[in-house]
């Protein structure tokens, strides 16, 4: 178990119970009748035995009777983390996926995208997609918002309000001959970059920040590439865009640019791949490129829903674990279908016991390894690992309260039965229903009085 240093602050709120979270030595850690201290910043103060309660009560100055004890058939996780999503494309999250990526994209995703221009619009959609997603256990966001800025900075502003993690990226697009009016002038793209970095970050929210967002290759000139990577550099930012999704696109890729040997190296080759990079995909990536991405750090977020949804591909995750590139999961709304880390859990084992079926010889990943990949592998791939990701002291408390037997929820229980197996029980058929309380840097925004999607 985990020492007790680290405390900041006084000591807020105190949970005990079962505790069930990944380390980088191993991907299932289960702390039975354990204590967890949270401080008034929000962060983890100490984490203890449960027996030890009147020591540790004196030693952090709470009271033992505050204690908050968790139920049988209870158990505490880390929040879950979405590595890629969408925010523009929710209204549409579940239909129009009838068609591959480029045809997809021109038909429905630009045409759509281009209504954030109007904010009340963008209010709608923005404030449905957090609500959403923060019931669904998504308590960090890294999000794709349009071109627009000010709709763009109105994301993060409602992320802010309901108290979620977000990266939060105006898209950048200077190349666009389908839909025309959705587009920027390289001079536009930059200059309303700039603005929107200045401007996000001048409203200080703690735990909203701006990522810089080329939409992908063919999306972008060398010019605007070029002019993205200085200003994530200048301004030490994430860097988001999407690679290798779909094999039309990598033929798309090679002509608009032919000088570069891969798709990796046209963002390499413009300083976009860094270790604060995450790209979304990367089904077909050769091994080669694979060793790019560990050399410079650039984390993969693996898409499954999106991925089978639009035929795009199948990820390796295996191969990318044993390149040792960091893993996220995405749900890459609408291109996926579902808002749910749940669902993008379900999906990545599924894909790769496909991958299993189509050859014997592939190692499967297991279900307390995607469990991983929800919490720990999505901090790293967004370079967040030193702030969440699990429960460590000094880490901010994001946590899932998980109710395996909710009245009312999904999940029948004959008997009682040990916490492993009540994590993957949920992971395979729970649901919001589960998920009785969400806690962001020690706020409990879910239940929350104005957590109702409209
Ligand atoms: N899935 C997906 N791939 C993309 N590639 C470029 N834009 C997009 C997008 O919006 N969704
Ligand atoms: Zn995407």
């Amino acid at each position: 178990m985990a020492n007790s240093e680290g405390s900041r602050g006084p000591v807020a709120q105190v949970f005990r119970g079962t505790f069930i979270h990944s380390t980088a030595q191993t991907a299932l850690q289960v702390l039975e009748d354990a204590l967890l201290g949270v401080d008034t910043a929000g962060k983890i103060a100490f984490i203890g035995k449960g027996e030890t309660v009147l020591e540790l009560s004196q030693k952090f100055g709470f009271n033992p009777s505050e204690v908050i004890k968790l139920a049988q058939h209870e158990f505490f996780m880390p929040g879950m983390i979405d590595t890629h999503i969408h925010a523009s494309q929710y209204s549409y999250a579940g239909t129009a996926l009838d068609m591959p990526l480029l045809q997809w994209l021109s038909t429905y995703t630009f045409p759509v995208e281009s209504h954030f221009k109007d904010l009340e619009f963008a209010r709608k959609v923005y404030t449905q997609v957090v609500k959403r997603t923060l019931r669904n256990g998504t308590t960090t966001a890294c999000y794709f918002a349009t071109i627009h800025t000010d709709s763009s900075l109105l994301l993060g502003q409602i992320a802010n309000d309901f108290g979620q993690r977000a990266l939060v990226g105006k898209v950048c697009m200077d190349r666009n001959d389908s839909v025309e009016h959705y587009r920027e002038t390289v001079q536009e793209s930059v200059d309303e970059t700039h603005r929107f970095i200045k401007e996000l970050l001048n409203k200080k929210y703690p735990l909203v920040k701006p990522v810089v967002t080329p939409r992908f290759a063919p999306s972008c000139t060398e010019a605007l590439l070029k002019q993205l990577g200085t200003i994530a550099k200048n301004n030490n930012l994430h860097i988001q865009s999407h690679i290798s999704e779909n094999l039309d696109e990598l033929k798309l890729v090679k002509e608009l640019f032919p000088d570069s040997e891969t798709y990796t190296d046209v963002y390499h080759k413009f300083n976009l791949l860094t270790d604060k990079t995450i790209m979304a995909h990367g089904c077909h990536l050769s091994d080669k490129e694979l060793t790019v991405f560990r050399e410079t750090g650039t984390s993969l977020s693996h898409c499954p829903n999106s991925n089978i949804s639009l035929c795009s591909g199948i990820l390796d995750a295996r191969n990318v674990l044993n390149h040792k590139v960091k893993l996220g999961l995405g749900t890459d709304v609408a291109g996926g279908y579902s808002s749910s880390i749940l669902d993008a859990v379900r999906r990545t084992l599924d894909a790769s016991k496909v991958l299993t079926i189509q050859n014997p010889e592939h190692k499967n990943l297991t279900f307390e390894e995607v469990f991983r990949l929800a919490t720990l592998g999505g901090s790293q791939a967004l370079s967040l690992d030193d702030k969440i990701g699990n429960f460590e002291v000094g880490k901010d408390f994001d946590a899932l309260r998980i109710n395996v037997a909710a009245r009312g929820g999904p999940i029948d229980l004959v008997q009682c039965e040990a916490p492993k197996i009540l994590l993957e029980k949920f992971l395979n058929l729970g649901d919001d229903r589960n998920i009785v309380e969400v806690f962001v840097a020690g706020r409990k925004v879910v239940p929350c009085a104005d957590l109702t999607v409209e």
